[in-house]
């Protein structure tokens, strides 16, 4: 008698808190990459925590449920499924959480640590697909918003000159932040070759610059982030993608560079991106702040009862939407019926706009991570993965618009003729003076999915 049937562990308490490698982390949570004995439940896997930020003193609530929902019925129904990540709720033992976290402290970046931490209250997290892992080059992008807002409901047209991520990358340059200056993601969504190698070598250059702190870059070389100073790692993988450790870094940068301007090329998901931020985002904050004030105003005027019950209830500007309100939201936006006068806003309409606007954000703030590779197996498979699709909470609205009047305070003080003009290739020219009257229609007008 031989051959003893052994369950795989599925606990995280069953892993060393070694066998877990620090691989990156973003404003919200911090992932782990499985690098222990082979585990069936962990092999390949990442592990995804919440962090809390040192001046929060309240512990949130464990999102980690509904978020698998999200991606799935929300998410799903807008992008196709093959881009998304396969991901899975674990439970955390809350002494194999603090041994982890007090083990895997030091190895988190300074100036993360000084904000925030491990969120230690947490009962549940997410084991995700590792993207990075294994041999070859994985290359994370973070592409930010790819459309100029349309003018309608602007107070200045400062916002459809220069793009809100380039006006954003100023404002944090005064203030002292290295920002990726020479990027601009309207190049990137453009589809024009030439402005994607404008881009992308924009990424790189302020990658290199930053010391690879910028987070619209990463690199990862056979499971290992690449830093820009590390020259041993950076000949390996020299080696990797020019076939020579001895190319110099121009080369290096045009060679990365055509090969990920060439993987985004063979895909659709820029353009998919760049449509559903601009059309779920189509009063821009501006006109959504506008249109919550209208509804305050119309609230606080004395009137008829029956006037006052079809205006929408205000706890609608703080209640965090459900689940089963966000499918039905995707339902009505997918549905060929779906058609707003957006340069009208309707106040009963209200919480329709936030859901979009919450739903627009979480495009706006995605990550793209591909996988380049010379075997030509692999490169047919889809080669690019989209990360990061929480739900955004609706607390964020207030902060967006403060957030929104700083940027655009900022760049008004640059002078006129030194501001960029960045192109949006996507955008729907409106004459001046001449408000859209005609009902805007989703793009996603089709009771399917789009397929491609
Ligand atoms: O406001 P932005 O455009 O600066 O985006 C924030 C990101 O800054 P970035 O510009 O990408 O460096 C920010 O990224 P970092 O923390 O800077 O890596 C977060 O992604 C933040 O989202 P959340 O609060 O974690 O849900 C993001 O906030 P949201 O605006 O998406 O809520
Ligand atoms: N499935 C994955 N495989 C490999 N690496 C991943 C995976 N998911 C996330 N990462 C890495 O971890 C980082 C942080 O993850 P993520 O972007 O989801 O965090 P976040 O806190 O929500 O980010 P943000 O600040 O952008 O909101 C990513 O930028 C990426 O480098």
């Amino acid at each position: 008698m031989s051959s003893i049937a052994v369950s795989p562990p599925t606990c995280l308490r069953d892993t060393s808190v070694r066998d877990w490698h620090y691989l990156a982390e973003g404003g919200a949570t911090v992932v782990y990459s499985y690098r222990g004995p082979s585990r069936v439940a962990f092999d390949g896997m990442v592990l995804r925590l919440r962090k809390r930020a040192h001046r929060q003193t309240e512990p949130g609530p464990d999102d980690d449920d509904p978020m698998i929902d999200f991606q799935q019925k929300v998410i799903g129904r807008l992008i196709d499924p093959a881009y998304l990540v396969e991901m899975r709720v674990v439970q955390l033992d809350q002494t194999w959480l603090n041994d982890f976290s007090s083990y895997h402290e030091s190895s988190r970046p300074s100036t993360r640590r000084e904000v925030d931490a491990i969120d230690l209250s947490k009962r549940k997290a997410l084991l995700a697909t590792d993207l990075v892992s294994g041999q070859g080059t994985a290359v994370e992008i973070k592409p930010k918003w790819g459309f100029l807002p349309s003018p309608i409901h602007l107070s200045s047209p400062l916002k459809t000159v220069t793009c809100r991520t380039c006006m954003h990358n100023h404002l944090r340059q005064s203030s002292g932040v290295p920002p990726a200056t020479g990027y601009c993601p309207l190049d990137l969504f453009s589809t024009s070759e030439t402005r994607m190698m404008q881009a992308i070598a924009g990424l790189w250059t302020s990658w290199m610059e930053s010391f690879g702190s910028v987070n619209s870059l990463r690199i990862f070389h056979d499971g290992i982030i690449i830093q820009p100073n590390d020259h041993a790692s950076l000949r390996e993988w020299s080696r990797h993608v020019m076939g020579t450790e001895n190319a110099t870094l121009v080369e290096l940068q045009a060679a990365f560079t055509s090969r990920i301007v060439g993987a985004l090329l063979s895909t659709p998901i820029l353009q998919t991106l760049s449509e559903l931020q601009r059309t779920l985002d189509a009063l821009d904050i501006e006109g959504l702040s506008q249109l919550r004030h209208r509804v305050q105003t119309l609230r606080d005027l004395p009137s008829d009862e029956d006037d006052h019950e079809l205006l929408p209830p205000l706890e609608g500007t703080t209640t965090e939407p459900t689940i089963p309100e966000w499918i039905s939201f995707v339902e009505e936006f997918l549905s060929p019926t779906h058609a707003r006068n957006c340069a009208h806003p309707d106040p009963s309409d209200l919480r329709h706009y936030i859901l979009a606007y919450l739903l627009s954000a979480t495009f706006k703030d995605c990550s793209l991570i591909l996988r380049l590779s010379s075997d030509p197996i692999l490169a047919s498979q889809n080669p690019v993965k989209v990360i990061d699709l929480d739900p955004k909470s609706i607390r964020k609205l207030e902060q967006w618009e403060k957030l929104d009047e700083a940027i655009a305070r900022s760049y008004a003080g640059v002078d006129a003729g030194a501001r960029k003009r960045c192109v949006d290739s996507g955008f729907r020219q409106i004459p001046a003076g001449v408000p859209d009257e005609k009902p805007v229609a989703s793009p996603w007008a089709k009771s399917e999915p789009p397929v491609w």
